[in-house]
């Protein structure tokens, strides 16, 4: 089940080249952008209360990041978010290190409170932190998260009316009825700082061509862990992080159809 529609979805984006309008950190713009062009999207970077509810109207989907969340941005990310919502432009968000701060739990709860979002993309600890949960994101890493991550998912996207993505050694997706959990990926992806930032663009290029946001989703995660896990497996023993990550952009780059079809772990509850 999925394989087929998401295989539609790898050729289809490289013909639509779908515009993602995104408002991001200061840490991982550029690799948000580069990912966005890997996979065959185009990306604008626009953060400014001047200009961000005319640029959202160019843009086939809209990517939140609050990363580096400042005040004056967090306007911008509302204006661009109701003007999305008005026009029906879908929205992912990504709550970045949400449980750490008083100011992201603050902002990322009134942001959800305004805008309609499709999907919601994060860390086990970032979505659980979102739902009130004890677990504290370190920074804008995963801390501990008792509870089990499909409930976890399930009852945010109940709670939001969207698609959940919660990454992690295995990401679980849920739209509320159904749910998945892809175990692709490789634990160096935690050694790169943005492969979550990316995974977010990536899910935000994919909700630029469809309605259907869990497969877009699905397209999403499983394209940056099966790229992450084919990206290690090419490291020579003298090799590190930093050939590791042009590996992965590379292998975003020349992920195809049936590469995918063959190697991704899909598993459905
Ligand atoms: N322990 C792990 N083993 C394998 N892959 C992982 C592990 N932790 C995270 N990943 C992968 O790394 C990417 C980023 O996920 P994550 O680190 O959870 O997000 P964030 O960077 O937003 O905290 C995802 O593709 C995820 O599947
Ligand atoms: C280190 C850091 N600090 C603020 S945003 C950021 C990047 C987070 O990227 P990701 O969520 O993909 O790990
Ligand atoms: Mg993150």
């Amino acid at each position: 089940m999925y394989k087929e529609e998401v295989i539609d979805l790898y050729s289809m984006i490289r013909k639509r080249n779908p515009l993602i309008h995104q408002i991001t950190n200061a840490v991982t713009v550029n690799d948000c952008a580069n990912v966005t062009l890997a996979v065959g999207a185009s990306p604008v970077m626009a953060s400014s209360i001047e200009e961000v509810e005319e640029m959202v109207k160019l843009a086939d989907a809209l990517v939140i990041n609050i990363g580096t969340l400042q005040s004056g941005v967090f306007k911008a990310m509302i204006l661009a978010g109701k003007a999305a919502n008005k026009i029906g432009i879908p929205i992912i968000f990504d709550p970045v290190g949400v449980g750490a701060t008083t100011f992201r739990k603050e902002k990322a709860k009134e942001f959800l409170r305004q805008v309609d979002v499709a999907v919601i993309r994060g860390n086990a600890s970032e979505v659980d932190s979102l739902m009130g949960g004890a677990s504290t994101t370190r920074g804008v890493d995963a801390g501990v998260v008792e509870i089990s991550l499909k409930e976890l998912a399930v009852k945010t996207a109940v709670s939001y009316s969207c698609v959940v993505v919660i990454s992690g050694q295995i990401d679980t997706i849920s739209n509320g009825t159904e749910t998945i959990q892809i175990t692709n990926g490789d634990f160096w992806l935690k050694s790169i700082t943005g492969t979550g930032c990316m995974s977010t663009s990536l899910i935000g290029c994919f909700i630029g061509i469809t309605k259907d946001y869990f497969l877009a989703a699905i397209a999403g995660t499983s394209l940056m862990g099966l790229a992450g896990e084919k990206a290690k497996k090419r490291l020579q023993e003298d090799e590190g992080i930093g050939t590791y990550k042009v590996k992965l952009m590379d292998e975003i780059f020349i992920m195809n159809g049936d590469t995918w079809k063959e190697e991704v772990q899909i598993h459905e509850s």
